[in-house]
């Protein structure tokens, strides 16, 4: 795989760290997840491929042990608030210091600097920081956040890993390491690159909801069909429009011009009218195999048995049964592997990767004894 050899420490954080950390172990790294001691559950549903290691950083022993990892490590991630790292003696002045080669990946809401730097902060915070949240809504209905997926997931998780394996490209050159100032505010508005720019062809002139890719455009909309699901329309080029009217069965001399933005809420009507008559299944049948893009908006039930989707096996199952999407992209020579075994428990290699950095089996055992480190070895079902 892509990243095989790379060794990556990831403290435990809430969503964006978490799914960084699984990117990079999809694609082949080693990631070891340092988790906090006496903690019941694990936070983390993105733990893919991942080993835990639970350690209290409250004690300077438990410091010294994260030191070790990471003089050994490629690239050490941190997901807390700005500050806490260099409390606990772990700023990166001092771990770069130790490992020159380290990439130091410090993935925030608000970066490293500003007013903002030190306060909490979640997904929708940052949207709205980055000006996409003021876009983003229903015409007439307040500004509306679509799940965490922006900000903590593109703008984060993936920018933050696209910044790691940047740096890692870097290093084969220069053989050194560097920060990372990976800020949910800053990667969510790069994703939205496209809005700022197209500002200047007027393409967001209009309030919120009311343009041609925010739910204004009644070519560029969901449907509700005659059972009560949704088919997603997404006809913007004037010869899918007219695949998309013949399969409606509309006459364009019976209506307003495509791009009349002033008819748009009565031709949204027309359409409605018309999808509301037949089921998913029925239009589905009708715009397959067109350029119409016209395409039935699936569940999470459905969307791995669609034939499109289980052709390309985009869906994995694991050993519990739990279907996930499969990493992307696909690399034809060094695709990613997923690890289908079970997530693992807090503190499940502790011993396993301590002996592995190096520490003695006797120095594990009393690490153990005072409370700076905790195994949870699984019992074998017999
Ligand atoms: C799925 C839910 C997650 C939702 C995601 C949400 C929408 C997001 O947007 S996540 C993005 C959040 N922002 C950031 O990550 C930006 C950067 N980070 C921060 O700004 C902050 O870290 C913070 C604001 C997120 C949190 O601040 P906090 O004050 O808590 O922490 P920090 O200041 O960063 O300091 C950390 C301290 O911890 C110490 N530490 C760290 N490691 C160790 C260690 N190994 N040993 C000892 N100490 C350690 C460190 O030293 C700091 O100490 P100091 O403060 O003294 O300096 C999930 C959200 C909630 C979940 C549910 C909930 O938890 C209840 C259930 C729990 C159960 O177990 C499972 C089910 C739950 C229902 C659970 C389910 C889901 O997981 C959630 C809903």
């Amino acid at each position: 795989m892509a990243l095989t050899g790379i060794r990556v420490i990831e403290l435990a954080g809430l969503a964006p760290a978490p799914f960084c950390g699984m990117i990079l172990a999809d694609f082949g790294a080693s990631v070891i997840r340092v988790d906090r001691t006496k903690v019941a559950m694990s936070l983390d549903n993105q733990a893919r491929g991942k080993r835990s290691v639970a350690l209290n950083l409250k004690t300077p022993e438990g410091v010294a042990i994260l030191r070790k990892l990471c003089v050994r490590s490629d690239v050490v991630l941190e997901p807390y608030r700005k500050g806490v790292m260099e409390k606990l003696g772990l700023g990166p002045e001092k771990l770069l210091k130790e490992n020159p080669h380290l990439i130091y990946a410090r993935l925030t809401g608000y970066g490293q600097s500003g007013p903002y730097a030190t306060v909490a902060g979640h997904d929708i915070n940052y949207i709205a920081m980055s000006g996409l949240l003021s876009r983003l809504g229903r015409h007439k209905d307040k500004p509306y956040a679509p799940l965490n997926l922006v900000a903590d997931f593109a703008g984060g998780g993936l920018t933050c890993a696209f910044g790691i394996v940047l740096a890692l490209l870097e290093r084969t050159r220069s053989g050194q390491g560097q920060i990372i100032d990976a800020s949910m505010v800053e990667g969510a508005a790069y994703m939205g690159s496209f809005v700022w720019k197209s500002r200047a062809i007027g393409m967001w002139e209009r309030g919120r909801g009311q343009n041609m890719l925010d739910g204004g455009a009644p070519f560029y909309d969901t449907y509700q069909t005659a059972d009560g699901k949704h088919v997603a329309v997404g006809a913007i080029e004037p010869q899918f429009y007219q695949q998309l009217l013949r399969g409606l069965g509309l006459d364009t001399a019976d209506l307003p011009p495509q791009m009349s933005f002033d008819h748009w809420p009565e031709l949204k009507r027309v359409f409605e009218g018309c999808f509301a008559t037949k089921t998913q299944a029925e239009w589905t049948d009708i715009f397959d195999g067109t350029d119409a893009c016209v395409t039935p908006v699936l569940s999470f039930d459905q969307v791995s048995s669609h034939p499109h989707n289980k052709e390309r096996g985009s869906f994995v199952t694991d050993c519990g049964e739990d279907e996930s999407p499969r990493p992307a992209p696909v690399l034809s020579r060094t695709p990613a592997d997923p690890c289908l075994a079970r997530d693992p428990r807090i503190g499940q290699h502790t011993g396993e990767v301590l002996e592995e950095y190096g520490f003695k089996s006797e120095d594990i055992d009393n690490f153990v004894a005072a409370g700076v480190i905790e195994r949870n070895v699984p019992v074998a079902k017999l």
